[in-house]
């Protein structure tokens, strides 16, 4: 490796780097609902490594936590790092097996270089297809009767479908450029199954807002969800209103994102449309006027509607942060990559 770089060109100057505002550009704002609070650069990246692993031993607990939505803490997120090379995986990874040795080995240290394969995973996948990833019939060189209605694809991109859950991880994304593993694969679902929307529009909506969108994961991810990737599974599709009541169950995600119903206690906020009109008045919400009514309703929602919040998905003992996740069973967590669920729900 040279030891300096050469100097510039005859004729090339020298001047200083450019400021945003000299683009015409202002200081972003910076939402205090964030679940990345964090800024750029190799120093933050190590310095959050050192907090994660180090310092508070959240590494210990990852499996337990990664499915949570609000707050810092739920999951690593060294994702906007690694997109910009600010951090390596191969160094995550010798950190990992370090803590491994010094501290504790368990599920949850192993997750998250299990995480990390799955970027691999994506990278080898456009190593392999090349273009072929963008392609609307994917991988598999399927037909897929997608639509372009934009009115539809307007009330995703701006959290206005009218299912809260689906509105709050879309105006976290707005507002924040980031939203949770949890988040991108329902919304992902909702696009492509529920409003059977050309999956490269949502795609490409996450690349131009993810502050850690990755060509590879991010189009590896959508295909999948598409249901045109690699994976020979076929029709799954998350129900949205379940995965609200599993992972949200209280509702205080939504309340954090959709201040405009927050006057719904619990859980009966992810089901808005089934609640009387004296509740809903009570509350001070005209659905189609204060909040929009469902774009689309699928079937199998109707399952949960006045379910009580599920006794097995409470927060575990001890744990009150509504970011931490509800208990896993199973195979929650295990996402829609190794469900052997159709409907992954
Ligand atoms: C539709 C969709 C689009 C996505 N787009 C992107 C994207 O543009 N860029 C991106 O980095 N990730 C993307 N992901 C994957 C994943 O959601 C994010 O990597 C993760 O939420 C980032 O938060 P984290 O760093 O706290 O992750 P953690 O849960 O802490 O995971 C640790 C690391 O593992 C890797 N990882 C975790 N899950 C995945 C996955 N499903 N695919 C690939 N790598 C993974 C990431 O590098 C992540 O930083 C997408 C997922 C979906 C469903």
């Amino acid at each position: 490796m040279a030891d300096q770089l050469k100097p510039l060109a005859p004729g090339v100057e020298d001047g200083c780097i450019p400021m945003p505002e000299e683009f015409g550009l202002k200081e972003p704002l910076a939402d205090p609902r964030t679940a990345f609070p964090c800024s750029g650069g190799e120093t933050q990246a190590l310095m959050r490594l050192q907090h994660y692993f180090w310092d508070t031993n959240l590494v210990a607990s990852y499996k337990e936590t990664r499915n949570g939505l609000i707050g810092i803490d739920y999951s690593t997120k060294f994702a906007p790092w690694l997109a910009l090379g600010c951090i390596s995986p191969r160094y995550i990874y010798e950190q990992i097996r370090k803590y491994e040795k010094e501290r504790t080995a368990n599920q949850s240290t192993y997750w998250v270089i299990f995480e990390l394969l799955w970027r691999d995973y994506f990278r080898f996948v456009a190593l392999k297809y090349g273009t072929r990833i963008f392609s609307l019939k994917g991988l598999q060189d399927k037909e897929v009767p997608w639509k372009k209605d934009p009115k539809l694809f307007d009330a995703w991109k701006e959290g206005r479908t009218g299912v809260p859950f689906v509105d709050a991880n879309m105006r976290e994304l707005a507002a924040t450029g980031f939203m949770s593993n949890r988040g991108r694969q329902n919304v992902a679902s909702f696009l492509t199954k529920d409003l059977g929307l050309d999956w490269r529009m949502g795609a490409e909506w996450f690349e131009h807002l993810l502050v850690d969108y990755d060509v590879c994961s991010n189009y590896g991810n959508w295909l999948y969800s598409a249901g045109v990737g690699n994976d020979p599974r076929e029709n799954r599709k998350f129900n949205m209103i379940k995965q609200g009541l599993d992972y949200d169950s209280n509702g205080d995600y939504v309340r954090l994102w959709v201040p405009e119903i927050q006057c719904i206690k619990g859980g009966e906020i992810h089901t808005l449309w089934a609640l009387s009109n004296a509740a809903l008045s009570q509350a001070g919400i005209a659905l189609g006027e204060t909040y929009p009514l469902p774009v689309v309703l699928a079937r199998e929602w109707s399952r949960h509607i006045n379910q009580k919040p599920n006794k097995r998905d409470h927060p575990p003992r001890g744990k009150k942060d509504p970011s931490h996740t509800p208990k896993q069973h199973k195979d929650r967590g295990v996402d829609f990559y190794f469900s052997r669920n159709k409907d992954v729900s």
